[in-house]
C-alpha cells in the first residue's frame, strides 16, 4: 500500500473491470483498491465499515438502470451516496489465442456488456452460446480453459490477462457511458462552494396511495421550488404488482431551504422515503 493510500475503496473486480476504471478516475492514486466478487459484496463491505468507500454502477446510456444497485440502495441502511462519476465504455472482444470472429462458439461477459454490444453480437458473430459472468474481467478468467471462447471487456483487460484483440469498439453506441455512484458508510461530504447547480441529490420514495395524480403531486413539489430533476426511474416495490418506488435525482443540496421544503412535502406523500445523499455533480477533470 502506498503511503497516501490510507483509504480503502471496494468495487466489482477482479482487476480490469470498468468499475475499477471508475475508482481510478474518481480517486486517482488516493485509495487502496479492494476488488470484490459482486456489487452486493461492495454494499456489505461499506455497510460493515470494512472499506471507506464503494464504487457501484447505477445506469448506462444504452442499457439503462443497473437493477441490482437500485435494489440494494433501497434495501440497505447506512449507505450514503457521496459522489458520482461517468465513465465512457468502449468494449473489446478478446480471447487467449487467435480466432476468427466466426469461430467464436462461446461468448462470456457481464450481462450489461452483452446488452451494450447486442448489434455486434447479432451481426458479426456466428450465434455463439452466451455465458453471463459476474463481471467483464471475470469473463477473462473464465475463458482461459475453454476452447473457441471469447470475452467482452475493457481495454485494460488486454494487458492484465495477456489477451488477443479480436475486435475493438464493439459497443452499439459510440457514446456508450456508465454512471457510477460513490457510496460510503457515513456522509463524507459537505457543501463547500458554488450554486445548487453544482450539486445533485438522490432520493427514493414510494407513494402512500395509488390514486390519480399521485406522481403529479409529488413532482409538483419540485416544480413549485424550481428544482430541476435530472433523472426519474421506477422499480417495483416487490410487494404487489403495480406498486412502484421512484428514484429521483435533482439539482441542489439537501440542506438548501427550497430542497428541504420540497422534500418535507414529498415525505408526507410517501410510505417509503429515503434520502440517499447530496454530492458534487460529476465534471470531467482536465
Ligand atoms: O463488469 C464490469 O466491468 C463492471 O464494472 C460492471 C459494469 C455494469 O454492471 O454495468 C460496469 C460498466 C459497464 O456498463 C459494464 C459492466
Amino acid at each position: 500500500m502506498k503511503k497516501n493510500q490510507t483509504l480503502k475503496c471496494g468495487y466489482l473486480g477482479p482487476k480490469g473491470t470498468f468499475s475499477e476504471i471508475a475508482v481510478m478516475k474518481y480517486f486517482g492514486e488516493n485509495v487502496f483498491l479492494i476488488p470484490l466478487q459482486s456489487i452486493s459484496d461492495v454494499f456489505e463491505m461499506v455497510q460493515n465499515k470494512e472499506v471507506d468507500f464503494g464504487v457501484v454502477p447505477i445506469e448506462n446510456s444504452v442499457e439503462g438502470s443497473v437493477n441490482i444497485t437500485m435494489d440494494l440502495l433501497f434495501e440497505k441502511s447506512d449507505i450514503h451516496v457521496v459522489g458520482e462519476c461517468v465513465v465512457p465504455i468502449n468494449h473489446f472482444l478478446v480471447s487467449y489465442g487467435s480466432l476468427d470472429l466466426a469461430e467464436v462458439k462461446k461468448l462470456f461477459s457481464h450481462q450489461q456488456a452483452i446488452g451494450q454490444c447486442s448489434k455486434f453480437i447479432k451481426n458479426r458473430l456466428n450465434n455463439p452460446d452466451i455465458i453471463f459472468t459476474a463481471s467483464t474481467a471475470n469473463a477473462c478468467e473464465m475463458i482461459k480453459d475453454v476452447p473457441e471462447s471469447a470475452a467482452i471487456g475493457s481495454e485494460n483487460i488486454i494487458n492484465i490477462y495477456n489477451l488477443k484483440v479480436l475486435a475493438r469498439d464493439i459497443q452499439d453506441s459510440k457514446n456508450n457511458s456508465t454512471r457510477f455512484f460513490i457510496i460510503a458508510n457515513s456522509e463524507r461530504f459537505t457543501k463547500i462552494e458554488g450554486t445548487a447547480k453544482n450539486y445533485k441529490t438522490s432520493i427514493i420514495c414510494s407513494p402512500k396511495h395509488n390514486e390519480p395524480g399521485v406522481l403529479y403531486n409529488m413532482l409538483k413539489a419540485f416544480k413549485e421550488k424550481d428544482i430541476n430533476l435530472t433523472r426519474i426511474e421506477s422499480r417495483p416495490t416487490k410487494k404487489q404488482l403495480g406498486e412502484y418506488s421512484f428514484y429521483i435525482d435533482f439539482e441542489g443540496f439537501k440542506e438548501d431551504k427550497d430542497v428541504r421544503e420540497a422534500l418535507v412535502k414529498l415525505e408526507k406523500m410517501s410510505s417509503f422515503f429515503k434520502i440517499l445523499g447530496s454530492y458534487p455533480k460529476w465534471k470531467e477533470r482536465e
